[in-house]
């Protein structure tokens, strides 16, 4: 067995490089000094056998050959770099490696008046200015880890009290003070989470980095209008659905994909002959929610927990109707921004995770940035890299790597606070800019077996951040596969060796180091991008805070479905008819009075044919001239609408 074992750990073993190391390995020896023995082990070697035969040159010339390129290469001056621009947060562990991306001291000087009015705009924002003109709001989801800062006492008292509801509320909910309705002896077991974009988002983000491997509540999210999803959350629920808390998640209450996952999930509620009313409640038919929790347990009535802005339908709703507890979700936190408030404190801690650890780290990193000097401003320093590697037009994405599953929505979470924030058609002062900057990613080393390929020899579109967690496992639980080696360090050496492959083809990169993935250091990474993106969005001099560009496909999905309704309408007409009149794709235009929608026509008509709801009769929806469609039966009802 051992022999057999050994010779397939040899076979798995990494060769070692041959002696004379490339320019790769300099490279890692400069930076890793420490470590680059164990780099060796990751057959360096290899990695450099990939650059191009015509760059096998003596080590001086290819170091002189990238010089030329503007990335520096002398291990001994990027280590000087290294340590020079390394930015440490020493109470949070949290180290910030710039080194990598190639600004220059002319180009951090040049930019300089223009972080000092970044720094200026954050300070007014932080006191209450209407930093979001467009829609003339405030931007406050920094007062929500330091409830001082705001602008007035109400707001202060406003803070402080949600918070400790929220926490209180949380807590009777995992002891089973609250119970769920239809196991008065029982406890609830699992949170529905019914919420888009970033009423998702966040939440979905830190449970999957954060959520214990025995949550006392287990989530599960609908964050879209997808049927087939939606009965897919439910199905995995099964008799859990008793014991299941719905959490309704929509600041605006206006989010149709919400609203929809809302009446599906009563619609389940109802065939599972559970009392939906007492597990969530809805604000009749007028859907206006923001977050809420309604449920029913032996000490209250039937009672609803709803998280809204003050007066809305839902308050309102809520206040008569005497339901268990309001959470004020504020106009002046976007929804982007939400994951340290209600939105996203309320499912963490129905989850056991520690909320108060979450706004500690959150609230240290706000501290952190502060500091009008940009080398010592981690979220500064990252703009400054964003705007150095995409010219300040998001000329290259930023692809997310965190060497770490249990971040692996951390990108998918940033496609939104940073996408939504800086993809603006338009600046502050009416320019038409088309601003931007792309994020993807998933994690490493995973990644490096689906796209690194491309990042390290194809278009140099994109500048990687890697996001490194040192801590590999709880102390004491980490063991040697091989002589001198953990599983944790082939992640670290994964990591590193990427970082140097795409180096050495100056790919730049930002590495953000954590000593563990702990709320306190989620709290505090949440916190420095959104501070990033602030500060970014002034040095582009956009509104970071609105989403227009978001009401347009709203209203085009409500034209639609309005379209709809109407071909809807026409055929049911046709089928009415005696004999039934199957019509072409041209009548059915005419009668809608939309012969320029004819292309959604037949879209409508192919959608509603696939899902048993129109009748083609003639034809096929592969030819749409050919085809001629009607319903199966005849809505007399529908007939005088
Ligand atoms: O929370 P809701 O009001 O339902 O909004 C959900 C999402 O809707 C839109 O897509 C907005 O652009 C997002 O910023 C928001 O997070």
């Amino acid at each position: 067995m051992a022999s057999s074992l050994s010779g397939l750990s040899s076979a798995f073993k990494l060769q070692n490089p041959t002696p004379n190391k490339s320019p790769l390995a300099r490279v890692d020896s400069a930076y890793f000094p420490a470590r680059s023995k164990l780099l060796d082990r990751f057959s360096v070697q290899s990695v450099a056998k990939e650059i191009p035969a015509n760059r096998s040159k003596p080590k001086n010339e290819t170091l002189k050959e990238d010089i030329k390129k503007g990335l520096e290469k002398d291990p001994r001056e990027l280590w000087r770099r290294y340590v020079d621009w390394l930015y440490q947060h020493r109470e949070l562990g949290l180290y910030l490696d710039v080194s990598r991306v190639g600004f220059t001291d002319e180009f951090v000087a040049e930019m300089e008046p223009r972080f000092q009015a970044a720094f200026r705009a954050m300070e007014k924002l932080e006191k209450g200015a209407i930093a979001n003109p467009d829609e003339g709001r405030m931007v406050g989801h920094y007062w929500l880890r330091n409830s001082g800062l705001a602008p007035s006492k109400y707001l202060r008292s406003q803070i402080d009290a949600t918070f400790d509801a929220v926490c209180s509320f949380a807590a009777d909910v995992v002891c089973g003070k609250i119970k769920p309705p239809s196991s008065p002896e029982g406890r609830f077991t699992h949170i529905l989470s019914v919420g888009i974009g970033g009423s998702a988002l966040g939440p979905q983000f830190v449970a999957e980095a954060l959520a214990p491997d025995n949550p006392p509540l287990k989530i599960r999210f609908i964050d879209n209008t997808d049927p087939a999803g939606i009965d897919h959350q439910i199905a995995q629920l099964g008799p859990e659905l008793a014991s299941t808390l719905v959490i309704v998640i929509s600041k605006s209450g206006g989010t149709p994909e919400t609203r929809n996952g809302l009446l599906e999930v009563q619609k389940a509620f109802r065939e599972a002959g559970l009392d939906f009313a007492k597990q969530v409640f809805i604000s009749g038919s007028c859907f206006c929610f923001c977050v809420f929790l309604a449920l029913q347990s032996s000490e209250y009535k039937s009672q609803g927990v709803a998280i809204t802005q003050e007066n809305s339908l839902l308050d309102n709703t809520a206040r008569i109707e005497g339901w268990l507890a309001r959470f004020p979700m504020f106009d002046w936190v976007g929804g982007r921004t939400s994951e340290l408030s209600s939105v996203g404190l309320l499912p963490a801690a129905l989850q056991g995770i520690d909320i108060k650890e979450m706004i500690a780290g959150a609230s240290l990193m706000d501290e952190a940035n502060r500091t009008t000097v940009v080398r010592n401003n981690p979220a500064a320093l990252l703009a400054l890299c964003w705007y150095w590697a995409s010219d300040g037009v998001g000329s290259k994405d930023m692809v997310v790597l965190p060497y770490k599953d249990s971040l692996l929505l951390f990108s998918r979470y940033l496609q939104q606070l940073v996408m939504e924030s800086i993809g603006k058609e338009f600046d502050l002062d009416g320019n038409r800019v088309n601003q931007g900057l792309t994020v993807y990613g998933n994690k490493g080393s995973t990644d490096q077996h689906a796209y690194i390929q491309q990042l390290r020899e194809g278009v140099h579109n994109f500048f990687a951040t890697f996001i490194e967690v040192l801590r590999d496992r709880p102390p004491g639980h980490d063991w040697e596969l091989e002589p001198g080696v953990t599983c944790g360090d082939y992640l670290f050496g994964m990591l590193q060796g990427t970082r140097s492959a795409l180096y050495s083809n100056d790919r730049e990169s930002i590495t953000v180091t954590v000593q563990e993935v702990t709320p306190r250091s989620v709290g505090a990474m949440i916190a420095l991008y959104e501070r990033a993106v602030g500060i970014y969005a002034s040095l582009v001099n956009i509104n970071a805070y609105h989403q227009p560009g978001v009401e347009a496909g709203k209203k085009a999905a409500g034209e639609v479905l309005a379209l709809q309704k109407r071909v809807l309408q026409v055929l049911n007409e046709a089928s009415c008819k005696d004999p039934v009149e199957p019509l072409t794709l041209d009548e059915v235009a005419e009668r809608c009075h939309a012969p320029e929608d004819i292309e959604m026509i037949y879209k409508i008509i192919a959608h509603m044919a696939a899902n048993d709801r129109a009748l083609i009769a003639e034809g096929s929806c592969g030819s749409p001239r050919s085809i001629k469609v009607f319903l199966g039966e005849c809505n007399l009802d529908e007939m005088y609408v």
